[in-house]
């Protein structure tokens, strides 16, 4: 696993959240679960809490868009990158962008499935880099898992309990 230097983490374990925009390609219902669910991945290994804000500004505010949209890392239409995430801090920092010109799905094996996508880049919000085991989540490569039996891996633990420790409520 990998970290930002300089000890780029959240100072408090309660972070608030934010869906700003849906895709067109699932229904709303399926983007809030696939989100919240990437969310406990995290949060089942760490102290932190997920509060979900309908207004105002959230530590990660998650939007999807096309090309450019709002930040210099513009996005390169199908394929290719799929979604990127800034590491831990005021602004942007923690914020999560999804490249609306890629086929998400909720669980199908056609196009991207959004909770592994979500997943992998929450662990940027919260403080990780990638990661060189190709089995991790925060390898740089998308790579289809089953999200029904999906279980983090243990490089990834390591890493996200490097920076905020073990789930503190047995
Ligand atoms: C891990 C993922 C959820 C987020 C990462 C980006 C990322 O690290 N965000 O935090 C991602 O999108 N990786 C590319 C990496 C990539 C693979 N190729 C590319 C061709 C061009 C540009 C990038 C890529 C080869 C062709 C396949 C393209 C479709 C799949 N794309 C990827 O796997
Ligand atoms: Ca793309
Ligand atoms: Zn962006
Ligand atoms: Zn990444």
């Amino acid at each position: 696993f990998s970290t930002f230097g300089g000890d780029q983490k959240w100072r408090t374990t309660a972070l608030t959240y934010r869906i700003l925009n849906y895709t067109p390609d699932m229904t709303r219902v399926e983007v809030d679960e696939s989100v919240e669910k990437a969310l406990n991945v995290w949060a089942r290994v760490t102290p932190l809490t997920f509060r979900r804000i309908e207004r105002g500004t959230a530590d990660i505010m998650i939007s999807f868009g096309r090309g450019s949209h709002g930040d210099y890392y513009p996005f390169d239409g199908p394929q290719g990158t799929l979604a990127h995430a800034f590491a831990p801090s005021t602004g942007i920092g923690g914020d999560a962008h999804f490249d609306e010109d890629e086929d998400f799905t909720f669980s199908s094996r056609r196009g991207y499935v959004l909770f592994l996508v979500a997943a992998h880049e929450f662990g940027h919000s919260l403080g990780l880099g990638h990661s060189r085991d190709p089995g991790a989540l925060m390898y740089p490569n998308y790579i289809y898992k089953n999200p029904d039996t999906f279980q983090l891996p243990r490089d990834d633990v390591n890493g996200i309990q490097s920076l905020y420790g073990p789930n503190v409520n047995v």
